[in-house]
């Protein structure tokens, strides 16, 4: 397949306190998420002067992809739309069509498979095209999932041996600290749809695919760590943060804060949270993590530490040019654990839509 442009593709953030309300009602919108709720999460905006990084995270992840691809031998330009800010997915599918483009690969900054992080995205794409009436006549693939790809891990990885060999050196033993992945959660039947509904019944409920995904890519993370450090005693789990929605709705568990408490009980002194479901550090990394989750561990007299997300690392940047020159020139796909490599097409079923069916962009018709 050939492409002539590709998009970074985003969530999106306030960039001022006068667009704190109004984003937080276009994430939500139809999504059931009660009044109080938003209301608590525009304060930990407005904490924050109103601005969430993801913007600038994005920008500076841009340039990194305008700089580094033509060494890796892509020369196409690059654009970057959000689903939820400026600049919106309608905006820059008609900017890259007044520009001559017909064939657009989106990279989305969602390594995982869930409605939120796939689908939504595919959803708003199609609506983009759609808006601009170019269904037809412009075409919009996406890249696959890439949560065991080495370039998303690495950066991950050097910086958890460098927290776990800090906290060693402050004085606890490799068997007092508890790693914790950390990733958004979700509804538990947002979980048990994700993925391709064929292979729906191999993973585990509530969590799905999207779960499975996690596991496999903190797998992976330890035994690298435990096998670098010559240490094979560090225990890690899964936890989910940032919850939303109805308090009635069952959303994945456990909460990071509970699962701190949880070790604090069991005897450990120390946790070190990596923030493994998100590339950059906005502000569910920031607010949820760094600043509630590090209360919680300080409460309790822990030590507390945070690794970095992949952000516009080098390794990072790198990674994201191999997924692209798998679909560009067929280069093999790079995948660490053994659910990879994800399939590049999403099937219909795929992380379903559970309220309303809606078209979508990048699709295999189901066989
Ligand atoms: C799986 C997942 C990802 C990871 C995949 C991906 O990256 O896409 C993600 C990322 C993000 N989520 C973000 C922000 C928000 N998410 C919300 C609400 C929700 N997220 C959900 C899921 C996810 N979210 C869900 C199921 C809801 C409930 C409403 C619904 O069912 O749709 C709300 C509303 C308030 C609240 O309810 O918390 C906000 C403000 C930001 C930007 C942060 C910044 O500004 O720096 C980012 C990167
Ligand atoms: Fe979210």
């Amino acid at each position: 397949m050939t492409y002539d442009a590709i998009l970074l593709t985003s969530f999106g953030g306030p960039e001022g306190p006068d667009e704190v309300m109004p984003y937080l009602e276009r994430v939500t919108a139809g999504r059931g998420v009660p009044r109080e709720r938003l209301e608590e999460v525009s304060h930990h905006y407005l904490a924050l002067g109103g601005v969430s990084p993801i913007n600038e995270q994005n920008r500076a992840l841009l340039a990194a992809m305008r700089e580094r691809f033509p060494e890796r031998g892509i020369d196409l330009p690059i654009y970057w739309g959000n689903r939820n800010s400026a600049p919106f997915f309608a905006d820059v599918v008609k900017e890259m069509y007044d520009n001559g483009h017909r064939r657009v690969l989106a990279w989305v900054t969602s390594a995982y498979s869930s409605y939120s992080g796939c689908r939504q995205y595919r959803e708003n794409l199609y609506q983009a095209l759609a808006d601009n009436d170019l269904v037809g006549k412009m075409v919009i693939d996406k890249v696959r999932h890439y949560f065991d790809h080495p370039g998303f891990l690495q950066p991950v990885i050097e910086d958890l041996e460098d927290k776990l060999q800090a906290m060693v050196k402050d004085g606890l033993d490799y068997s007092e600290i508890d790693v914790m992945f950390a990733t958004h959660s979700i509804p538990d039947a947002m979980g048990e749809t994700s993925g391709p509904p064929a292979l729906r019944e191999t993973f585990e409920k509530p969590g799905g695919a999207y779960e499975a995904q996690h596991l496999a890519a903190a797998e992976i993370v330890m035994n690298k760590v435990h096998s670098d450090l010559g240490v094979s005693s560090v225990s890690w789990q899964l936890v989910y943060q940032s919850r939303s929605g109805s308090p009635q709705i069952p959303w994945l568990e456990p909460d990071v804060n509970d699962a701190i408490r949880d070790i604090h009980a069991s005897g450990k002194k120390g946790v070190i949270v990596v923030p493994i479901g998100f590339v950059s550090d906005h502000v569910e990394v920031i607010w949820d993590l760094d600043n509630e989750a590090q209360e919680t561990a300080s409460e309790l007299g822990m030590y507390f530490a945070r690794v970095t997300t992949p952000g516009s690392s080098l390794a990072f940047t790198d990674g994201i040019a191999d997924l692209i020159l798998e679909r560009v020139n067929g280069a093999a796909a790079q995948a660490l654990s053994p659910l990879g490599p994800w399939p590049s097409q999403c099937v219909a079923g795929c992380c379903p839509n559970l309220r309303r069916e809606l078209k979508v962009i990048a699709e295999a018709s189901a066989e």
